[in-house]
């Protein structure tokens, strides 16, 4: 047993499911569920269809069925009953179509401001938008439906009326560019996104962070013929986003642990269920049982739980009323959370009893794990302005881990580890980016990196960011949860729970090790992953890992020694540290006291078209999240595009771009190493022994006109040193054969061998001032 102290981050998933409430209990404790709008009736669904979907008899008066019919052979016989089927039928397809284009974040019955930036219509509120939000709903409907395809505009017109060719032109334009449709990992879908969408280059792009939302943003530009390469200061992708694999014992027990972000919250709508589908990765319900535990060991009394948590919704709800009644009054006025709740539990003498104050603080503490911050410095106007536009659906763990989608998003990009950037400086003329002793320069960054490192002032930026952005760096809250992951011998906890709760004396310590998640049954091994949150996760950073696994040992000496269950010693334990993460240094984002949403609008604002931001901190509906992560991602590369598309420089550069040669003998001009006839290009990406180079030989051949014929290979740096050490070519190329096995391959067929890595050599190359 060894515990590690590796400084990663905290979790999120705040979903504590009570033993007597069915379903899960939500991200900050689920107290309304997202109200949707009234579906639009059936007759006006009906109505835009008939507009919409193709006819191919003409018809002297219209009618739904028409349209029906040739969607539907079957429809001939049983017509009449079948006629006013069908119109239901219709109706209802439109409103499944709206929900999912709700679930996916779009408004019932108007455009996004996304929408409206990219003038998807020629006047907003008319007929035209009206059928317009009919064909992106159908459309987005139609491709997750299957998301393993590659959506065309021909597919999307086999179902509309081809007078509204336009209106799909503009959904399909829209829906793409933004990353609605035909986006993921499916082997079609990816395949199509690491080649530019049309011939058009479009200018540089640095993106810092590898974390989700740089992967997706990075994936997202290339397809839209951007050149990018993306700095990431740590030597992994992922930021937030990291499973350990941990081992131990004689029998060798292993098992996948997140350390950071774990819990997709609602799977409906959300992007990395899309993933999860696209790459065939089985999806585990977080199980709705939750029993909580005294420190003597003994289950809670259930109707006392229940009673505890009536009242603290219904504590939650005053301080709803009292912001309502604020607001209206006194606009800026604004109080902790904590300290509202308290007043109130205080007027209305709730949990004055121990047990139920005990019961109290595990919902605080539970409060303060889902905000990663104490209920102190939660603002009580917005700490919750995200709760409408929460994702539906199960919340659910990746068995195996999250490191699966980064791996699969990282995989063929041009990701240049162990870059930490110090300073960004931008103007009319581009960036320069400072990272790792090297300078970038390109048209346009893209800063993922986290509200934490933002606020610390890790990087640079020249000129300054505006007051305005500076002033919502400050206000926004950046805070702090961690875990221990611990991989027991077997699993002494029993397998039929992923959750357990914990209570304990001292309020002050609430958030230690409250609840516990079980990872049996995805991680592939016994794996208890204990939270601290709130204050305790503050302490828990000044605690040393033994200290930390003392504590949460003897909790759970507490639980189950009583019942007669021998807690064994953990094989391996990982303490996080995601407070004192230079790269992160902190766990996710919440609204403090002074903030508000717009704050994460504010941060996401590009500065001078040039500096743009993403990450879970710049999305104002889906903060402190991973699929918020990612939809930042999408969103930003749309701007970028956007803002490429108009500016007349990237437009006369593109065009230059398009005319340079695209030669690989041109890298060879300043290779990184030569030596005889041998010249070596480094992967930029990486600097070990096992990495690969290119190589290029040059034969000399006199019987021909040309000088020389050049050969090339793909060695490993190691290699590379080994045979530079050798005199003489000829005992070069014997090593290569013999010892190496390396073959040499003509131009041609190098492509297809070294794609990835010529392109990571060109984009280091064009990027380095
Ligand atoms: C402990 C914990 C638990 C969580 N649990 C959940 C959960 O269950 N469900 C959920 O949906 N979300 C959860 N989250 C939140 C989720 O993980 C994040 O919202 C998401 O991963 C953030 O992605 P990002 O791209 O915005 O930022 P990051 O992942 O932080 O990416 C930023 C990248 O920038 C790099 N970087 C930073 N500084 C520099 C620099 N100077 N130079 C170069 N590179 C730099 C970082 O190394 C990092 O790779 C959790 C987070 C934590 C910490």
């Amino acid at each position: 047993m060894g515990p590690d102290d590796t400084a990663e981050q905290v979790p999120d998933d705040q979903n504590r499911y009570h033993p007597s409430e069915p379903g899960p209990a939500l991200k900050k404790r689920r107290r309304k569920r997202k109200q949707f709008p009234e579906m639009i009736s059936s007759a006006a669904a009906v109505n835009g269809l008939r507009v919409l979907r193709p006819h191919t008899k003409p018809a002297t008066t219209y009618s739904e069925t028409d349209d029906l019919t040739d969607d539907d052979p079957s429809v001939i016989s049983k017509h009449h009953r079948r006629r006013s089927g069908k119109i239901s039928d219709l109706a209802k397809e439109v409103d499944i179509e709206a929900l999912i284009a709700i679930s996916v974040g779009f408004p019932i019955d108007s455009l996004t401001e996304e929408e409206i930036e990219a003038n998807v219509v020629s006047q907003i509120g008319g007929i035209e938008q009206s059928n317009y939000i009919v064909v992106r709903n159908h459309i987005l409907a139609r491709w997750r439906s299957n998301v393993s395809i590659w959506l065309t505009k021909d597919h999307a017109l086999e179902s509309i009326r081809v007078e509204h060719r336009t209106l799909v032109n503009s959904a399909y334009s829209f829906l793409i560019n933004h990353g609605y449709i035909n986006f993921g990992l499916a082997p079609a879908v990816k395949e199509a996104k690491l080649r530019p969408i049309d011939s058009i280059a479009r200018g540089d792009v640095i993106v810092i962070g590898a974390g989700l939302s740089g992967l997706v943003a990075a994936r997202q530009l290339i397809f839209m013929g951007f050149k990018v390469v993306v700095l990431e200061g740590r030597t992994r992708p992922g930021g937030r986003v990291h499973t350990k694999k941990m081992s131990g014992g004689d029998n060798g027990v292993v098992a996948a642990a997140d350390l950071g972000g774990s819990v997709l919250t609602g799977i409906n709508g959300n992007p990395l269920g899309v993933l999860a589908r696209q790459l065939g990765f089985p999806l585990h319900k977080v199980r709705d049982i939750c029993p909580l535990y005294l420190p003597n060991g003994k289950t809670v009394n259930s109707e006392i739980d229940s009673n505890v948590e009536v009242s603290f919704n219904k504590l939650l709800d005053r301080v709803c009323k009292l912001r309502q009644a604020m607001m209206e009054q006194v606009k800026s006025v604004d109080v902790s959370l904590g300290t509202a709740l308290e007043a109130f539990r205080r007027v209305y003498k709730v949990a004055e009893d121990p047990l139920e104050r005990m019961l109290l603080d595990w919902h605080l503490a539970n409060l303060e794990y889902a905000n990663a911050t104490l209920m102190s410095n939660l603002s009580m106007a917005f700490w919750d302005q995200d709760d409408p536009y929460e994702m539906g659906g199960d919340h659910c763990f990746i068995p195996g881990g999250n490191e699966r989608f980064v791996r699969a998003l990282a995989e063929d990009l041009p990701i240049f580890y162990d870059r930490k950037v110090e300073s960004i400086r931008y103007g009319i003329d581009g960036v320069l980016v400072y990272a790792g002793g090297q300078e970038y320069h390109a048209d346009m960054v893209l800063c993922t990196v986290s509200l934490g490192v933002l606020k610390k002032g890790v990087i640079e930026f020249v000129p300054e960011l505006p007051k305005r952005k500076k002033d919502a760096i400050e206000r926004l809250g950046f805070g702090l949860l961690n875990k221990v992951a611990m991989l027991f011998p077997y699993d002494f906890w029993g397998g039929e729970i992923d959750t357990f709760g914990h209570l304990t004396e001292d309020p002050s310590m609430r958030g230690e090790f409250f609840l516990f998640y079980s990872y049996s049954s995805v991680s592939g091994g016994p794996l208890l992953v204990a939270l601290v949150a709130g204050d305790a996760a503050i302490k828990f950073e000044k605690m040393s890992p033994v200290e930390s696994l003392e504590r949460v040992m003897e909790i759970l000496k507490g639980i189950f020694s009583p019942k007669g269950i021998a807690v064994p010693d953990p094989l391996q334990a990982v303490c996080t540290r995601w407070g004192q993460d230079q790269y992160t240094y902190g766990s996710y984002s919440y609204v403090a006291i002074g903030a508000s949403g717009d704050d994460y609008d504010i941060l996401a604002e590009s500065v001078g078209d040039t500096v743009f931001f993403a990450g879970e901190a710049t999305n104002k509906q889906y903060p402190a999240t991973m699929h918020g992560a990612f939809l930042s991602g999408m969103r930003e590369a749309a701007n970028i595009l956007r803002v490429a598309k108009r500016s007349p420089v990237l437009a006369e550069k593109t065009n230059c771009l398009n005319e340079e040669s695209d030669d690989v003998d041109r890298l060879f001009e300043t290779p990184d190493l030569a030596f005889g006839s041998f010249s070596v290009l480094y992967d930029p990406r990486l600097n070990d022994l096992e990495s690969n180079s290119l190589l290029r030989v040059a034969f000399k051949c006199e019987q021909l006109d040309c000088s020389c014929l050049y050969l090339y290979g793909l060695i490993q740096k190691g290699q590379v040193i080994k045979l530079s050490s050798l005199d003489g070519d000829v005992n070069r190329i014997q090593m290569l054969n013999r010892d190496f096995r390396v073959r040499l391959v003509g131009r041609n067929s190098l492509y297809s061998a070294a794609e990835s890595l010529i392109t990571c050599i060109k984009s280091a190359r064009s990027f380095l001032t």
